[in-house]
């Protein structure tokens, strides 16, 4: 690892320098870690009901702050003040779930020739890896979720917001004791340090698939991966153009497509190809009155390099997908029509506002498509059909099916991501499983001394 460097974080609205941070130093991080490791025996023997009493004051501290946090997320990631707001209130519900269910998180028992005792014990030290997209919430379900069964935590948030994950860690480390919680600033060399770190118990990384993998090369910790997805919207010719427009619209544009399940590329039903794109057309020529920039221009680039080589593979642009004049990380809502299973943006994540359609003649060969790829994340599904829905949940390799509903999963809900999209439980109660690790107690009746 280098030595300290700064991470200039530059307004996606208008590319100007919004502020800079130093990184975290090699001696920064074996402290922290070191400090974490000295913290973990208390933390872990303090009561469950106290941890969860403590996280619970953590997000009435945080439900305070929400604007100046939105704030902050607004000016580093280009996210819309009211949406970074309910990033953040997400952040809040998230912690005081988990202050409700950790306390009784428990494992069973059982009764045999003595009575065997299946008890949830932390892992120790957490290192928590955060992606910009939604950094306050993703954040508040790993953090949450370690600490209150018993683990230590040093959080890295992404070098694209280090004011936001520096601001997060002011409301929250003051309702935990000293070294439970540690924030350290830094890109992904701190990252690669943390996770080479034979100190670490658990690495739970949300991010690319890319970094995942260069996580799993390098550290000997347990892995929580949750990253990318190239999540698939087929459309069945029996439902409403109009509505599934809209859905498909909701789907790619929803903060500017940089969702984990943002719709990234759909399989059309040719018997409502016309209608569908004029709607979907018309819904992304309104989405552009209001265009919401991409994170940075380094993003931007990736995303319209994808774009332009669908262009140069023989796909149309109906609207955008060109990069605008003038300051800032913008691109406008991008409708591609003409793509085929071999471009880029239909096997690849691009994490942007663009919707690739490819057209199919039946829902089986839709299904076919949609079924392709290393992913495994998520897909939606929108048909009037329950024969081929059902179809459609039992085979697509993924682990959130969407029903005629591209977002709006109940609180709470969880899967677990399939292929390239992760290993494990990345949120809901199920979280808590994978913070902790079970050690059973079998519990035998001693022969006293006669
Ligand atoms: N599956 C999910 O629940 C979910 C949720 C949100 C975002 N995502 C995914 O996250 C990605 C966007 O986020 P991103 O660009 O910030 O991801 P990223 O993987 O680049 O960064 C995430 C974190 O990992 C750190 N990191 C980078 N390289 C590292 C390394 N070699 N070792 C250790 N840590 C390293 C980063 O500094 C950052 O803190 C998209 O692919 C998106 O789909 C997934």
């Amino acid at each position: 690892m280098t030595t300290m460097h700064a991470i200039d974080v530059h307004s996606p609205r208008d590319s100007q320098l919004v502020g800079w941070l130093p990184t975290a130093t090699p001696s920064e991080v074996s402290s922290a870690l070191s400090t974490a490791r000295s913290a973990f025996p208390g933390w872990a023997a303090t009561p469950a009901a106290e941890r969860g009493a403590a996280l619970r004051e953590a997000a009435a501290a945080l439900r305070e702050r929400a604007n100046d946090l939105a704030t902050v997320v607004e000016t580093e990631t280009g996210r819309p003040f009211a949406s970074a707001r309910e990033g953040v209130m997400a952040g809040v519900s998230t912690l005081e779930q988990y202050a409700e269910l950790g306390p009784v998180h428990r494992g069973r028992s059982l009764l045999g020739s003595a009575v065997d005792f299946m008890v949830p014990e932390p892992r120790g030290l957490v290192v928590a890896l955060t992606p910009w997209n939604d950094p306050v919430a993703v954040a508040c379900g790993l953090l949450g979720a370690a600490l209150v069964t018993g683990n230590v935590v040093v959080h890295k948030p992404s070098e694209r917001c280090p004011h936001t994950g520096l601001l997060l860690a002011t409301v929250l480390r003051p309702h935990f004791p000293a070294g439970v919680l540690q924030t350290l600033v830094g890109d992904g060399e701190v990252g690669s340090a943390l996770v080479r770190s034979p100190d670490v118990d658990l690495v739970a990384h949300v991010g690319s698939t890319a970094t995942g993998r260069a996580i799993a090369r390098t550290s000997s910790a347990k892995l929580l991966l949750e990253n990318g997805g190239n999540d698939p919207l087929l459309v069945d010719d029996d439902v409403d153009p109009a509505w599934a427009a809209s859905q498909a619209a909701l789907g790619a544009f929803t903060n500017a497509g940089q969702l984990c399940t943002s719709v990234e590329r759909i399989y059309l039903h040719k018997a409502i190809a016309t209608p569908f794109l004029e709607a979907l057309c018309a819904r992304a020529r309104e989405w552009n009155t209001d265009p919401q920039p991409l994170v940075d221009t380094r993003h931007r680039e990736f995303v319209h390099e994808q774009v332009s080589s669908a262009l140069a593979a023989g796909a149309s642009a109906l609207v955008g997908g060109s990069v605008p004049d003038g300051p800032g990380a913008f691109y406008p809502a991008t409708v591609l029509a003409d793509c085929g299973s071999a471009m880029r943006v239909m096997c690849e994540e691009t994490f942007g506002p663009v919707a690739p359609v490819q057209l199919v003649s039946s829902f089986e060969e839709g299904l076919t498509e949609a079924c392709t790829g290393d992913y495994g994340l998520a897909a939606t599904v929108l048909t009037a059909s329950m024969e081929n829905a059902q179809r459609a949940w039992r085979e697509l390799p993924v682990g959130t099916v969407k029903v005629n509903a591209v977002f709006g999963g109940a609180p709470g809900g969880a899967a677990q991501p399939r292929g390239a999209s992760g290993t494990g439980f990345g949120y809901g109660p199920e979280l808590l499983d994978e913070m902790t690790t079970t050690k059973v107690v079998h519990l035998g009746v001693p022969r006293t001394r006669s």
